[in-house]
């Protein structure tokens, strides 16, 4: 198990690495781009298998090797979203995702006047087909982008579908059963929690 903090950087490393066209790369260098002090960057990379070569650096495409098979993203997760308003159509429509092995294959909703308009190579489907399309493609992850008041009603029916983890966009705590995975994505906490770093820093330079 890698310590929380540990992870999130080696996302970091992940994307970095991904668009990296050396053959080598040093901590150093790792750490610079992002910010990182090296240390950290050995540190982290130390809780992998692949170790780099004293002066010679890491070798990019073992690295990512690893960090690929780390993140599951040598095998293909399919990927199905409820709700087909701003921010679900935004997420079908994103490229982004195809980068990290990643593909949505199905955008349902409740409302008729949704049903059957094109959202990018999809189309909006109703709910009933929400069963057939997971089995198909055998999904494992479903987004939740739906209002609050519908999250936990949505979260019911992935679950009793099949679904083993759950990406929840609605600012609602939904319950699951335990073997199911609920990662819950708060956007306007991640914005409060800057505005709160803002206040600190004008703060800082008011009395300096
Ligand atoms: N828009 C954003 O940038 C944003 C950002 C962060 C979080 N969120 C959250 O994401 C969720 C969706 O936001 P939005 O802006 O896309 O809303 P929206 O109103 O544009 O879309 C919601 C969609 O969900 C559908 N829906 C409602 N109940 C349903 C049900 N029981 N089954 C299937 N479909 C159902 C509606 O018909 C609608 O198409 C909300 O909970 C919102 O708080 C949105």
């Amino acid at each position: 198990m890698f310590p929380k903090a540990t992870l999130e950087r080696l996302k970091l490393y992940h994307r970095l690495l991904s668009e990296e066209k050396e053959e080598y790369i040093s901590s150093e260098e790792i750490g610079g781009r992002l910010g990182i002090p090296p240390e950290q960057v050995r540190k982290d990379l130390s809780y992998l298998e692949y170790k780099g070569k004293p002066k010679v650096g890491y070798h990019v495409k073992s690295l990512l090797d690893e960090l690929n098979r780390l993140f599951g993203l040598d095998k293909k997760v399919k990927v199905i979203i409820v709700g087909a308003g701003n921010l679900g159509t935004a997420l079908t429509n994103y490229p982004g995702f195809s980068n990290y092995n990643i593909e949505i294959v199905g955008i349902f909703d409740k409302d008729p006047a949704k049903i059957g308009k094109k959202v990018g190579d999809l189309v909006v489907l109703p709910m009933e087909y929400l069963e057939r399309v997971i089995k198909r493609f055998n999904v494992e992850i479903g987004a939740i982008c739906v209002p609050k008041e519908s999250a936990q009603e949505v979260a019911n029916l992935l679950v009793e579908n099949g679904i083993k983890a759950i990406w929840n966009f609605a600012p609602a705590l939904i319950s699951v059963p335990e073997y199911v995975i609920v990662r819950n994505e708060d956007i306007t906490l991640g914005l409060l929690s800057l505005k709160h770093m803002l206040e600190v820093k004008n703060t800082q330079s008011k009395q300096g």
